[in-house]
C-alpha cells in the first residue's frame, strides 16, 4: 500500500472532481495549488480519471526524461477526436507505430534543417510584407485628413496573427490569405478566414465540453459537437482542394509524371508539394489523409505559438526600451551599410535577439502546460505512484519562474541567456523528450524574422505613460489578455530621395558637376550668331558670324584643370573650382534658363538610382566612355549595367510576388533602369 503512494490532491467534489477549481488562467491556478500541495499533485477532471500536475524541474525531468516512453501518449480528448480525424494528427496521435511514422515523415521531409532553410525565403517575404503594410498605413495616415506626420497607433495582435497565418500558408501551399486590400478579398480567402475564426472560437468552448460526462456531450446542449463536425467538414474540403490544386500544378509543370523539368525541379516547394513528391515515390508512405493531417498540425501548433511569442516579446521590449535599443543596435551593427533587411541567415549571428526570444519564452511559454501527455504504463514520479492512463500536465510556466533556479525570476533579463549562462537550467518552452515540439528551428526562425524585422524597421513606443499590461489571458496557448497596441514610426532610411534633399547632398552635386564638366551635353553650346561686328581675342569678328563655344575643350583645358581628363569629384567640393570656367549650361543672355530644373531632374533621377539599386559593370572592363555625335553629346555605346535592387528599409512598393523577382540580377539598358527608378519613386510617393 505504501509502495503505491499516490500524489496528494486538493479536496474535490463528486462528479466534477476538481473542475470547479479551474480558474483562468489555468497555469496560474495550478501554480497556486502546487504551492499548497507540492510539485506533484493529482486532479480529477470531471468524467476523466486523473491528471498529474508537475511543477518542478526534477519532477518534469523524471516524467519527460526517465519516463519519456511511459508518458509519450496523449489523452483522447473528444474534440480533438473530431477535428483530428480520430486522433490522427501528430500532436494527438497515440504513441505507437502510426505516430512514429507521421513524425518521421514530418521531421525528415518538412521540418528538417534543410527544409527550414528553404522556407526562409517565404518567412522573410512575409515579415517584409507586414512591414510594408505598416509603412503603407503610416503613409496613408500622413497623407490622409491632415494627420500629423509621425507615429501611428497599431493593434499588433491581429497584425501578428495575419503575419503568422500568411507565413504558415505560404509554407504549406504558397498562398496567403491576409493583408491584401480588404475589398479585394477572394472567396477562398474569406472562407479560410471564417474557418480560422471558428477554430479559435471552438478551441475555447471545447475545453469544457471535453470534460463533460459522455451523456451530456451526446445531448450536445450548446451545439459544440455540431459545430465541431461542421468545421471538420469545411477543413477537409479546403485542404483537399489545396492538395488537388498543388497536384495539378505539379503535373502541369511536368513534376508529376517523373519527367521533371529543370524549372519545376529548381522551384522551392511548398509543404504540400514536398509531401506529394513523397507520395509519388510511395503512395502508401504519404496518402492525402496524412498530408491533410500534417497541414492541420502545422497550422494549429505553429500559428498562435509563434504569434503570441512575438506579441509577448514586443510587449516586454516596449516596457524595457533599453533592451529594444540594444537589440536594434545589434541588428544595425551587424547589417552595416548598405542597409538591407534582415534575412534568416543573419539570425544565428544575432545573439542578443536570440536571448530576447529565449527570455520571452521563459517568462511566457506559449504552451504553459505543454500539450497534455498520458501515461501508457504505471510509473513512479517524485516517489509517488502514477497509474497507467493518467494525464500529465507539466507546468512550464511555474518551472520557468522557480526562484530556487532563476535569479529575479519574474524580471525580463535577456542577458541571463548570454554565453550559455543558463545552460543546465530547465527552460523547456518546446517541451522535452519524444513528444517535444518537432519544429523548434522553424518556430525560432519565424519568430526571429518577424520580431527582428519589426525592431529593424520601426521605432516603437507605448501608447501611454503606463507600462504595457502583461496579464496572461487563457486559451490553449497563452495569449496576452489585453491585445498589444503600440505607436510606431518607420525608421530612416525609409523614404526615397525627394527634391528638397538635393541641396543638402553636396557629394551628389559634385558628381553631377564633374560629369557635366567632362561630358557637357551641349559640347559646343547652342550656336550663337553675332548681330554686330566685334573683336574677340584681338581678332575682328564680323556681324552675322556663327559662334561655337567648345565647352568640351574648355572644360578639359590642362592650364585650368588639374588632371583634366580624370573624374575627380573633390575638385567641386567646397566651392574649390569657383572662378574656373565650367559652363555646361552656357553663360550670358542665352544661358540655359532651366539650369535649376535640369539639376533637379538629373539629381533626382541619378540620386534615386544610386539609392535604390546596387550597380555593377557587366564585365571586367571599364565602361566604354567614347562620345557619340549629335546635337547633344550621347554615349556612342549605350550603357548597359547589372543592377540589383537595394532594400531601403521600407517604402518599397512591390507586391510579394514581385519581390521574388527582385533578387535576380540582370543586365539592362540604363534607360530602362531610369524608368524603374522613377516608377519606384512615384509608387512610393
Ligand atoms: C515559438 C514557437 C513554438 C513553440 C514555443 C512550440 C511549443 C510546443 C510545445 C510546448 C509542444 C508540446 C510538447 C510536449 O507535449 O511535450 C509542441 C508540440 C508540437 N509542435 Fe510546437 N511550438 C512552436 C512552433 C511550432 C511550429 C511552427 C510547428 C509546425 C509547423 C509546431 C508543431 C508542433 C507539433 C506537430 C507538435 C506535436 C508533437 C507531438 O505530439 O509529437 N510547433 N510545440
Amino acid at each position: 500500500r505504501l509502495r503505491l503512494r499516490l500524489p496528494p490532491e486538493p479536496a474535490g467534489l463528486p462528479l466534477v472532481g476538481h473542475l470547479h477549481l479551474f480558474r483562468k488562467p489555468l497555469h496560474r491556478t495550478l501554480a497556486r495549488l502546487a504551492a499548497r500541495h507540492g510539485a506533484v499533485f493529482l486532479l480529477r477532471l470531471g468524467s476523466r480519471r486523473v491528471a498529474v500536475v508537475v511543477s518542478s524541474a526534477p519532477a518534469a525531468e523524471e516524467c519527460l526524461g526517465a519516463h519519456d516512453v511511459a508518458f509519450a501518449g496523449r489523452p483522447r480528448l473528444p474534440s480533438a477526436g473530431i477535428l483530428s480525424y480520430g486522433w490522427s494528427t501528430m500532436g494527438t496521435a497515440a504513441y505507437g507505430p502510426y505516430w512514429r511514422h507521421v513524425r518521421r515523415v514530418a521531421v525528415t521531409e518538412i521540418l528538417s534543417a534543410h527544409r527550414v532553410r528553404q522556407f526562409a525565403g517565404a518567412h522573410a517575404r512575409e515579415a517584409r510584407a507586414m512591414a510594408r503594410r505598416l509603412c503603407r498605413a503610416a503613409s496613408r495616415q500622413r497623407h490622409g485628413d491632415g494627420a500629423a506626420a509621425g507615429r501611428v497607433r497599431v493593434e499588433l495582435k491581429s497584425r501578428l496573427f495575419e503575419l503568422l497565418m500568411n507565413t504558415m500558408m505560404a509554407m504549406i501551399c504558397d498562398k496567403t490569405y491576409y493583408g491584401g486590400d480588404d475589398d479585394e478579398v477572394s472567396e477562398e480567402a474569406r472562407w479560410f478566414r471564417e474557418m480560422v475564426e471558428e477554430t479559435m472560437a471552438l478551441s475555447g468552448a471545447s475545453t469544457v465540453w471535453d470534460f463533460l460526462p459522455a451523456a451530456l456531450r451526446w445531448l450536445d446542449v450548446g451545439g459544440v459537437g455540431r459545430r465541431l463536425w461542421r468545421l471538420r467538414e469545411g477543413r477537409t474540403r479546403f485542404l483537399q482542394g489545396l492538395i488537388d490544386d498543388q497536384r495539378k500544378e505539379m503535373e502541369h509543370d511536368g513534376d508529376g509524371d517523373g519527367s521533371e523539368l529543370p524549372a519545376a525541379a529548381a522551384r522551392p516547394r511548398s509543404m504540400i508539394g514536398v509531401l506529394l513528391s513523397v507520395q509519388r515515390q510511395d503512395p502508401e508512405e504519404c496518402p492525402d489523409q496524412l498530408i491533410s493531417s500534417l497541414c492541420i498540425s502545422s497550422l494549429e501548433a505553429g500559428t498562435d505559438t509563434s504569434a503570441d511569442t512575438i506579441e509577448w516579446a514586443m510587449s516586454l521590449l516596449l516596457n524595457n526600451p533599453d533592451v529594444m535599443r540594444k537589440a536594434r543596435d545589434e541588428i544595425d551593427a551587424f547589417i552595416g551599410q548598405p542597409v538591407r533587411l534582415l534575412e534568416a541567415d543573419d539570425l544565428p549571428k544575432l545573439q542578443y535577439l536570440r536571448c530576447i526570444i529565449m527570455e520571452t519564452l521563459r517568462l511566457y511559454p506559449p504552451a504553459p502546460l505543454l500539450v497534455p501527455h498520458e501515461s501508457s504504463s504505471d510509473c513512479t514520479v517524485a516517489g509517488f505512484h502514477i497509474p497507467r492512463g493518467t494525464m500529465l500536465l507539466v507546468n512550464t510556466f511555474d518551472i520557468h519562474r522557480d526562484p530556487h533556479v532563476w535569479d529575479e525570476p519574474t524580471s525580463f533579463i535577456p542577458e541571463r541567456f548570454e554565453d550559455g549562462r543558463s545552460e543546465g537550467k530547465m527552460a523547456i518552452p518546446f517541451g522535452m523528450g519524444r513528444r517535444k515540439c518537432p519544429a523548434e528551428n522553424l518556430g525560432m526562425q519565424m519568430v526571429g524574422l518577424g520580431l527582428g524585422t519589426m525592431i529593424q524597421c520601426f521605432e516603437w513606443e507605448r501608447v501611454g505613460e503606463e507600462l504595457v499590461d502583461m496579464t496572461e489571458g487563457s486559451g490553449l496557448t497563452m495569449p496576452k489578455k489585453v491585445p498589444l497596441e503600440a505607436f510606431y514610426q518607420p525608421r530612416q532610411p525609409v523614404r526615397l530621395l525627394e527634391a528638397s534633399d538635393l541641396t543638402k547632398l553636396q557629394y551628389l552635386q559634385c558628381i553631377i558637376m564633374e560629369t557635366l564638366r567632362l561630358y557637357p551635353p551641349a559640347p559646343l553650346l547652342v550656336p550663337h550668331e553675332a548681330s554686330t561686328d566685334c573683336s574677340v581675342a584681338g581678332f575682328h569678328i564680323p556681324r552675322g558670324t556663327m559662334l561655337l563655344v567648345n565647352t568640351f575643350a574648355i572644360h578639359r583645358d590642362p592650364q585650368v584643370w588639374h588632371e583634366p581628363t580624370s573624374f575627380i569629384l573633390e575638385r567641386f567640393e567646397n566651392g574649390r573650382s569657383e572662378g574656373k570656367m565650367a559652363i555646361p549650361f552656357g553663360m550670358g543672355r542665352r544661358k540655359c534658363p532651366a539650369e535649376n530644373l535640369g539639376m533637379q531632374m538629373v539629381g533626382l533621377a541619378l540620386g534615386t538610382m544610386i539609392q535604390c539599386f546596387e550597380w555593377e559593370r557587366v564585365g571586367e572592363e571599364l565602361v566604354d566612355m567614347t562620345e557619340g555625335s549629335g546635337l547633344t553629346m550621347p554615349k556612342e555605346v549605350p550603357l548597359q549595367a547589372f543592377y540589383q535592387p537595394r532594400e531601403p528599409v521600407s517604402g518599397l512598393p512591390e507586391s510579394p510576388a514581385r519581390l521574388a523577382h527582385r533578387r535576380r540580377r540582370q543586365p539592362l539598358p540604363l534607360v530602362v533602369a531610369a524608368q524603374t527608378g522613377a516608377a519606384h519613386a512615384h509608387a512610393a510617393r
